[in-house]
């Protein structure tokens, strides 16, 4: 397979730097809507085909794979798959944005306390979304955070912009941050973000280059990251998917793709061109 565009020098350079030396490589990837299609239910979400062959490939020959999400650790596993999948048994998947950290070799997950503040607003967030006219609003309740979605509402950009200001304002009344996602406003612990996740998963593996792919605004914090990583020697490629349509992110990328099955190719031809060096 041909090396997909690379539209920045900067982007050139990191794709070299992990072809030349793999071992020092870390490639991270966030789930949905870049591993995985977007989908109405966030329950039905799966790796897109040929997505988890090219992680294992890649995990041949690299440092340390990754998935980098804001699902919670073990959900992630589950929904995409990895956990036993052959090749994989190194992975590690950073969930809640980093509060959490699954590890294959041993299946088990470590994590940070949760803040009082998430109870809090589980228990006002009913009678919330009833005053200001979206019952209906489907909650994902995540333990360490509540994720209102607007999809499968009749006007699902409408409600995410009149939903912004009530629920940002339950959020900062309970110390938590309001983090807008695809058609989604997720109320989360402060401090937590893949920004903070990557760079702690890039010292711990003493990476000298990294491949981060990513399609929405939770990833902006990681691509910041690593532009800031940059500048203190990293060699890094960003990879945007558009499916959520975050044009920020695509502004950002070294690589753009339309959707999940893009994410696979680059992963597959960044596989190759390792193992043809
Ligand atoms: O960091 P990620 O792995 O990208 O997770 C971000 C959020 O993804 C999920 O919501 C998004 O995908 C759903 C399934 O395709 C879609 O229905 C929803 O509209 C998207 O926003 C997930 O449900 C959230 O918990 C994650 O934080």
């Amino acid at each position: 397979m041909s090396t997909p565009v690379l539209a920045t020098a900067a982007g050139r350079e990191g794709w070299e730097a992990i072809v030349g030396d793999p071992a020092g490589a870390v490639i991270a990837t966030d789930f949905d809507g870049t591993l995985s299609p977007l989908v109405e239910d966030p329950a039905m979400s799966r790796a897109a085909e040929g997505a988890l062959d090219a992680l294992a490939r890649l995990a041949r020959y690299v440092g340390q794979v990754a998935i980098v999400t804001g699902r919670p650790a073990l959900v992630a596993t589950e929904l995409s798959g990895v956990s036993g999948h052959p090749g994989l048994g190194r992975l590690v998947v950073l969930g809640h944005y980093g509060l959490e950290r699954w590890e294959a070799s041993t299946g088990a997950v470590t994590s940070e306390p949760v803040p009082p503040g998430v109870a809090v607003a589980r228990a006002k967030l009913p009678a919330l979304l009833r005053d200001v006219g979206f019952p209906d609003a489907f909650v994902e309740d995540k333990d360490s955070s509540l994720a209102v979605h607007t999809r499968r509402l009749p006007d699902p950009v409408g409600a995410l912009e009149a939903l912004r200001t009530p629920l940002s304002g339950l959020a900062e009344s309970v110390g938590l941050r309001l983090e807008p996602g695809n058609l989604v406003l997720e109320l989360r612990p402060p401090g937590i973000d893949k920004g903070v996740a990557l760079r702690t998963l890039l010292e711990s593996s003493g990476a000298r280059s990294v491949l981060y792919a990513g399609d929405d605004l939770g990833d902006l914090a990681a691509f910041g990251a690593l532009n800031d990583l940059r500048s203190e020697g990293l060699r890094a490629v960003l990879v945007a998917a558009r499916s959520s349509g975050a044009t920020e992110l695509a502004d950002a990328a070294d690589i753009v793709v339309d959707d999940p099955a893009g994410v696979v190719t680059v992963l597959t031809a960044l596989a190759d061109a390792i193992a043809t060096r």
